[in-house]
């Protein structure tokens, strides 16, 4: 079921660049992404990206931004990618959405046509942030342990060999 949008929906002003395309959908209620569909027809060769128009421009209140996310089924199917994912639009943007297709497949091409959906936005509320730069950072239980300091990877200073070897390789 599609949804009509509820006195609770976030109103979000979008012009359509390409009269021909259906303006951004969520495929059925409560979904968080609606489907964004490509302009044009594009073939992508094993391990070609492309930057592929969708014919959408928007204006996201300030305090908002959109998040331009891969569809899984084309990546479970085709190995269907976003370089950049998830694509950041600003509130300020105006121009149109466009998305950084890659091709991860090792052998097949994706061909795609236009209408076709490619990737879907997530709008989000998000903070704007005032930087105070302090001389040192309140205690955590992280503190500064990270890239796999928690196990199950090796340690940061492990070279890919270690690594390799470390997993049986
Ligand atoms: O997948 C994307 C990502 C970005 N954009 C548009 C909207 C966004 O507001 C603008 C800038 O994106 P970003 O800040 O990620 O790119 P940048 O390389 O930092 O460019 P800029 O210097 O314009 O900020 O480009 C898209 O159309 N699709
Ligand atoms: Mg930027």
């Amino acid at each position: 079921m599609r949804s009509m949008g509820t006195q609770q929906d976030l109103r979000v002003q979008i012009l359509m660049l390409d009269d021909g395309l259906e303006p951004p959908a969520y495929a059925t209620d409560g979904d968080a992404g609606a489907d964004l569909r490509t302009a044009v027809d594009v073939v992508l060769e094993p391990g070609a990206r492309a930057l592929v128009p969708t014919g959408v421009a928007l204006a996201l209140p300030r305090g908002y931004a959109g998040l331009v996310h891969p569809r899984s089924g084309l990546a479970a199917r085709h190995g269907l990618t976003i370089v950049n994912a998830p694509g950041t639009i600003d509130a300020g943007y105006r121009g149109e959405i466009k998305v950084c297709l890659l091709n991860t497949d090792r052998s097949e091409a994706v061909r795609l046509s236009r209408g076709d959906r490619i990737a879907q936005l997530v709008i989000q509320r998000v903070e704007h942030a005032v930087f105070a730069v302090v001389d040192e950072l309140p205690d955590s239980v992280r503190g500064t342990g990270g890239f796999g300091s928690t196990g199950g990877f090796g340690a940061l200073d492990a070279t890919p060999a270690d690594l390799r070897s470390a997993a049986g390789g």
